[in-house]
């Protein structure tokens, strides 16, 4: 996003919240405010101090963001940095924007730093969002504490949440593996048959594992079909805010219209509903006028119900009512297929080396695959040289590790020899004779000796304080058995391929 682009867009935003607040408000909290960076969602807006930060958060990331998702027609998320601790940092950014004419370079800062932001300040959210749930009360006394503290608006409106829904992420756009492949059937079946099939449907899985994208195909999905279909989606922060400030602003039944009077409910990330006793109460509530009434409802969350804290039983039981699918995290072939996917939609050309690079590496979380993706494109543009292998090793040395073998210590092979032979360390060291340790025990003392330099007394103290003459008995008969059992020199060799971490 190029500079000038990025202060139209704010200067739109600006002239509207102008409309919307007075005058020396904004004059006091949005004259030297700056949009500096935009990438998908992400926006970093800049402001004179932390003061302002912290006013603006409170007070006007509603506005904000309302007004923004209104220019940018999708969901944003804000991020504000200021001068002072963001200085060298965006100087950077700036000195990219005009020092290369490729935008990428700054989508891939942009990224960077709008991920941390992102992550601080959902963290900042969810202290917000529980402060104000622990103080939360039916009764009207704490009324007042709400509307000094809490003027954060987060209802944004009553529109049609297609809005909210991502449009890269479709049912298309999804590459099916082993990991997901029972997630998306029941998704598009649910999707196919909405409230027939499953209600409700609950996908489970670890960090960026493709939840929410798959919630939002359900959704596009839906729509396409029906144009008429009201599909809310809904992260569960977003419910809590919006209950939040219904309750405060006396206007739970606009609250409750809302969400009962919807075709198909998406609720995302359930398990912040977790010690929100109200908040769970409402959804209670939501939940059976849906389901009653035949309504789908879609619920994601890191882990199954049985497993999420403090979540009130009759909710517990209600999520087991339909379908519970998980989503595991993607094999090498399903991550390589995601890369290729990507690298097809955003018209890269990325050779498979490449591909196979990073699929290798990054393993648990794909929004980071996806990351790694963008930045060895953004690398390969900025310094005008095509993506090899060679540049991917570079453009990722940050993100990914150096494949440093871990020393090879006693303790090591320890290890790697009980979980070899499915015992425990501590069996290792005890004074069990029993054959299923003898052996094993054997086979570290002679690893032992032959990979590191501890000497035989030290050796024999790591297991047990055993006499180092044992030791000795030890590595004399493996060394033996070694040069005419073919198994036992093959077992060693793994385990030495283990510790060497090959
Ligand atoms: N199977 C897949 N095919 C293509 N893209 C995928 C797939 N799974 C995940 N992604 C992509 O990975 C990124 C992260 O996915 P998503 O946001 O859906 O994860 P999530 O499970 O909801 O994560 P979180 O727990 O952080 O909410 C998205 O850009 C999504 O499009």
């Amino acid at each position: 996003m190029i500079k000038t682009q990025l202060s139209d867009i704010w200067k739109k935003a600006l002239a509207e919240i102008e409309g919307e607040i007075s005058r020396p408000s904004f004059e006091t909290w949005f004259k030297a405010t700056e949009l500096v960076a935009y990438y998908e969602d992400y926006l970093i807006i800049r402001v004179p101090n932390e003061y302002a930060k912290d006013w603006l958060e409170k007070s006007y990331i509603g506005l904000i963001k309302n007004n923004l998702e209104k220019i940018l027609e999708h969901p944003v998320k804000i991020n504000f940095v200021t001068f002072s601790n963001k200085e060298n940092e965006i100087d950077i950014i700036s000195e990219n924007l005009s020092n290369t004419p490729d935008p990428n370079l700054n989508d891939l800062d942009q990224l960077e730093e709008t991920q941390r932001l992102q992550q601080m300040r959902e963290e900042q959210e969810m202290d917000k969002i529980s402060e104000y749930e622990n103080k939360f009360e039916p009764n009207k006394k704490h009324q007042n504490n709400y509307q000094h503290n809490y003027q954060t608006d987060y209802s944004d409106s009553d529109t049609l949440l297609e809005k909210h829904l991502n449009p890269k992420y479709t049912f298309d756009t999804f590459v099916v593996g082993n990991s997901n492949k029972f997630a998306h059937a029941a998704s598009l079946a649910v999707a196919e048959s909405v409230a027939k099939a499953y209600n409700p449907l609950f996908i489970y899985g670890g960090v960026g594992l493709g939840k929410t994208h798959l919630m939002h195909a359900i959704g596009h999905y839906v729509i396409k079909n029906n144009k008429n279909a009201k599909v809310v989606y809904v992260t569960s922060e977003k419910f809590t805010n919006e209950l939040i400030d219904g309750i405060k602003d006396d206007k739970t039944a606009n609250f409750r219209n809302k969400y009962r009077n919807i075709d198909v409910l998406l609720i995302d990330d359930i398990q912040f509903l977790a010690k929100k006793e109200r908040t769970q109460e409402e959804f209670f509530h939501t939940f059976n006028a849906l389901h009653e009434a035949n309504r789908q409802i879609i619920i994601s969350s890191d882990r199954p119900p049985k497993e999420i804290p403090t979540l009130e039983e009759r909710l517990r039981t209600r999520f087991e009512w339909g379908l519970i699918t998980d989503i595991q995290a993607p094999d090498l072939e399903t991550r390589i297929a995601i890369l290729r996917k990507k690298a097809q939609i955003e018209k890269m050309d990325v050779p498979d080396d490449v591909t196979l690079y990073m699929a290798d590496k990054i393993k648990s979380n794909i929004r980071e695959l996806e990351g790694a993706l963008v930045r060895i494109m953004a690398y390969a543009s900025l310094n005008n040289r095509k993506v090899d292998l060679d540049l991917a090793i570079e453009a990722l040395k940050n993100i990914i590790p150096e494949d440093k073998p871990r020393p090879i210590t006693g303790e090591l092979i320890q290890e790697v020899v009980a979980s070899t032979f499915a015992i425990r360390v501590e069996d290792l060291k005890a004074k069990k004779r029993t054959k299923n340790v003898v052996f094993p025990r054997q086979i570290a003392m002679y690893l032992c000796r032959e990979l590191t330099d501890l000497s035989l007394p030290k050796i024999g103290e790591i297991f047990g304080g055993r006499d180092h003459t044992t030791v000795i008995h030890s590595y004399d008969k493996i060394n033996s058995e070694i040069k005419t059992e073919h198994g036992l020199k093959e077992t060693i060799k793994k385990i030495k391929d283990n510790l060497q971490g090959k």
